[in-house]
């Protein structure tokens, strides 16, 4: 397996939310800690955000702006490792045997592992390369904003979303725009 940086992506504006989602306390912690508990097992751990987190080391976003390919940039720009595990801080779970299941599934010739469903791919909750920093750059400064397309015009696997989530449970992928999506 490779050795891989673990990047949660926390600047948004949590609009639809009402209030900073990454600190909704959700089943005795917050949401941002479920995210990064899952991601023990990395090399590093880290959080894209453009405010502190006490307690989690946060790098902020170098290209504001861009929403979630800002914060993706920022994770690839930041990360020591060659493979960067990358998820939403609203994602509680996702797990840590997910992210073992998807860096087992890693080959030399790739630069994004990452769930999809008849073309629709889950770009957060995903592996990204880290040599996909320059294309991100590329993208954000061209006003190319969809996570989706970056991952389409690089070499990449897609493992099908019916069989990862018959394994690791439906949920895996619930992302909560709002409270009420939290069961
Ligand atoms: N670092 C960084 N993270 C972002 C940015 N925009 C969104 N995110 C994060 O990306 C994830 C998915 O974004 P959304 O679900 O749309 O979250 P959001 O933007 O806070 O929510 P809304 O304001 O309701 O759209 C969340 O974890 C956000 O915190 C950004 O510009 N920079």
């Amino acid at each position: 397996m490779p050795i891989w940086s673990g990047a949660v992506l926390a600047g948004g504006h949590s609009s639809r939310f009402g209030q900073d989602k990454a600190l909704y306390p959700y089943r005795g912690r917050p949401l941002l800690a479920w995210v990064w508990e899952a991601m023990a097992e990395a090399e590093e751990r880290f959080v894209v955000a453009n405010r502190p987190y006490p307690g989690f080391t946060v790098y902020p976003d170098l290209r504001k702006g861009g929403d979630t390919l800002s914060g993706l940039h920022s994770a690839l720009a930041h990360a020591r490792c060659p493979w960067v595990a990358v998820a939403a801080c609203d994602q509680p779970f996702l797990t840590a045997e997910f992210w073992r299941f998807l860096l087992e599934r890693v080959q030399p010739h790739l630069q994004a592992v990452v769930i999809g469903l008849e073309g629709a791919l889950e770009p957060l909750g995903a592996l990204y390369h880290k040599s996909l920093e320059a294309e991100a750059l590329r993208r954000l400064e061209g006003g190319l904003l969809r996570l989706q397309d970056l991952i389409q015009s690089v070499p990449h696997l897609v493992l099908d979303k019916r069989e990862v989530e018959a394994r690791f449970g439906p949920r895996l992928f619930l992302n909560a725009n709002r409270q009420s999506d939290l069961p």
